[in-house]
């Protein structure tokens, strides 16, 4: 285990790692990507890392060490991950002279990942570099899910520091359904302490989900509104304009709901339905999270719509359907899209539908969450909007990507003479006049992982209490094999999902259109 026998730091009864702190000024840190060559590693991890380093945010003694089987020596690797970091915060100033300097500050090691003596040479490497000071070290496991244990076992095990804190970064997907998630955290369990285990899932890093719980409890206009009084129903979305180019055989073992709904979007509604924690500490806020998780009631198959991508022509360009991935095999069921909706049942949700939708190969790239509030009572100016009440409904859409933004639909007067009224925007765009770009969810997360911060990762009873609101689901849509409804490629995906929203007299918001026929979402 983890700093158990090794950690000359730990007293053996405290189940809580030392914290950065706890090494004098004087420490060192090491982060090892396992999985370095993958996709991952290179499109997030290693950008997010350089940027932290850029900022200021690493301890003065670091290295990384990337490690995977591939063959490549240091050099190699330091080409390879060259390529996606950026400059992105204040391009001009000496950002060359910062790359080359992180750069000489990374190392390759090759390994299998079910090989202790290869974990054992790397330690060693560690070991030399790290000197006699005090290290602290970050494992993030970048890996296929099937080499998690083994992977997680060596580092834990043949590669902990024996000084300061050891944490160990672990990507979805956490298992496949309930079974398998809690065969997967008995088998960290054996080598990590929880208080070792983060985690991740990177739509909590992102800015804008930060914000809402900002936006909830520190305004006095919000948070009386937020319950089944004022809110008629909450839409969470998810869509991609681009298909599972590449990531296929990964995607036909999971299909969408695992990818996405499971996790990303019900953390989402957790975080917008839970009450107001007792402190901003990690424990409190994740407690909260898990009791709105658990007051939610499991998905039933007839609030679910399945939708599988195919194949659009048009004049310029053919856009592959998800059966023409050569990785995915030919009749594949597997959902590339869903809808899905949820209920909470607590005093403050009952009877609200929290409705869920996630594609790929859709029309846009977005992620929004709406909440629409109700009719304004003896509404006075029904007459001024035409017999759609929702023509005049209040929806705060929180924009997640892209152009991050907040804003609130209201009425108001149309200026001028007469009386006409429109449904207008109070906007809060993060964008606009501000001189820097927002950090990418990785870089936030990981620093927290350096910080010792866990309030944005997922703790065993939530994921537990994810699983159980899904898994029934997804073993019925196997066992029934059904079939996803046809969507092609760059469309709003199925039909099925207006039928789902008007069950429950919804109107998705992203797809409103006014009468006149422009959009006005
Ligand atoms: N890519 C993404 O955008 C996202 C990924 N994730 C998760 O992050 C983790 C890493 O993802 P990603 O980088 O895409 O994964 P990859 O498929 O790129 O795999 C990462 C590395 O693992 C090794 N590997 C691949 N297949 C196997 C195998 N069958 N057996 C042993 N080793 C293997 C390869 O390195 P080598 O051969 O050199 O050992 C590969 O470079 C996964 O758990 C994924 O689900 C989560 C969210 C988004
Ligand atoms: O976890 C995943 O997320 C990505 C979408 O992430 P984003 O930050 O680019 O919105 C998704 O494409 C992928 O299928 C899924 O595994």
């Amino acid at each position: 285990m983890m700093n158990g026998a090794l950690g000359a730091m730990v007293v053996e009864s405290d189940p809580y790692m030392p914290h950065p702190e706890e090494c004098s000024a004087d420490s060192t840190l090491s982060v090892v990507v396992v999985g370095a060559s993958g996709d991952l590693a290179r499109k997030k991890i290693f950008p997010a890392l350089f940027a932290l380093f850029y900022e200021g945010m690493l301890v003065e003694n670091f290295q990384i060490f990337g490690y995977a089987r591939s063959k490549m020596d240091d050099e190699a690797f330091r080409d390879t991950i060259v390529e996606t970091l950026t400059c992105r915060i204040d391009a001009g100033e000496d950002c060359g002279k910062k790359m080359d300097t992180f750069l000489s500050r990374c190392f390759y090691q090759q390994g299998q990942y079910d090989d202790a003596t290869d974990f054992q040479r790397l330690d060693a490497r560690l070991s030399v570099m790290e000197g006699s000071l005090c290290s602290n070290r970050m494992f993030y496991l970048s890996i296929p899910p099937k080499v998690f244990i083994s992977a997680a076992a060596n580092a834990a095990d043949q590669c902990a520091s024996r000084t300061g804190w050891n944490r160990c970064v672990v990507e979805k997907p956490f298992g496949h359904d309930s079974a398998s998630s809690l065969e997967l955290s008995q088998a960290l369990g054996k080598h990590l302490q929880e208080d070792q285990i983060y985690r991740i899932d990177h739509y909590l890093g992102k800015e804008l989900i930060e914000n809402l719980t900002v936006l909830r409890f520190s305004n006095l206009i919000f948070e009386p509104l937020w319950s089944r009084k004022y809110i008629r129903n909450v839409q969470v979305i998810f869509s991609e304009d681009y298909g599972t180019e590449g990531r296929g055989g990964y995607f036909d073992e999971y299909g969408i709901i695992r990818d996405v709904i499971q996790n990303h979007l019900l953390q989402i509604v957790a975080l917008f339905a839970m009450e107001p924690p007792v402190s901003l500490e990690a424990e409190d806020i994740r407690n909260e999270k898990v009791k709105v998780l658990r007051s939610m009631k499991p998905v039933e198959m007839e609030d679910v719509i399945l939708g599988q991508y195919t194949k659009r022509v048009s004049k310029a360009h053919t856009y592959p359907g998800y059966l023409d991935d050569d990785t995915v095999p030919q009749n594949s069921i597997t959902p590339t899209f869903a809808a899905v909706a949820m209920f909470i049942n607590n005093a403050r949700w009952d009877g609200v539908p929290f409705l869920l939708k996630a594609g790929k190969a859709l029309n846009k790239r977005g992620a929004e969450i709406r909440v629409q509030f109700r009719h304004v009572p003896g509404h006075l100016y029904r007459s001024k909007f035409g017999a759609d009440p929702d023509a005049a409904t209040n929806e705060l859409v929180i924009r997640i990507q892209p152009d991050e933004a907040m804003y609130l639909k209201i009425n108001s007067k149309v200026p001028g003479l007469g009386l006409r009224i429109e449904n207008s925007r109070l906007d809060l765009p993060f964008h606009e006049e501000r001189d820097r770009e927002l950090p990418d969810a990785y870089e936030r997360l990981l620093l927290d992982v350096v910080n010792g911060d866990k309030r944005l990762f997922i703790r065993s009873d939530e994921l537990e209490a994810a699983w159980d609101l899904f898994t029934p689901v997804l073993h019925k849509i196997e066992e029934l094999q059904a079939q996803p409804e046809l969507y092609p490629y760059g469309s709003r995906g199925p039909v099925g999902a207006h039928y789902l929203g008007a069950k429950y007299n919804v109107r998705w918001g992203d797809l409103s259109y006014s009468g006149n026929g422009s959009s006005k979402s």
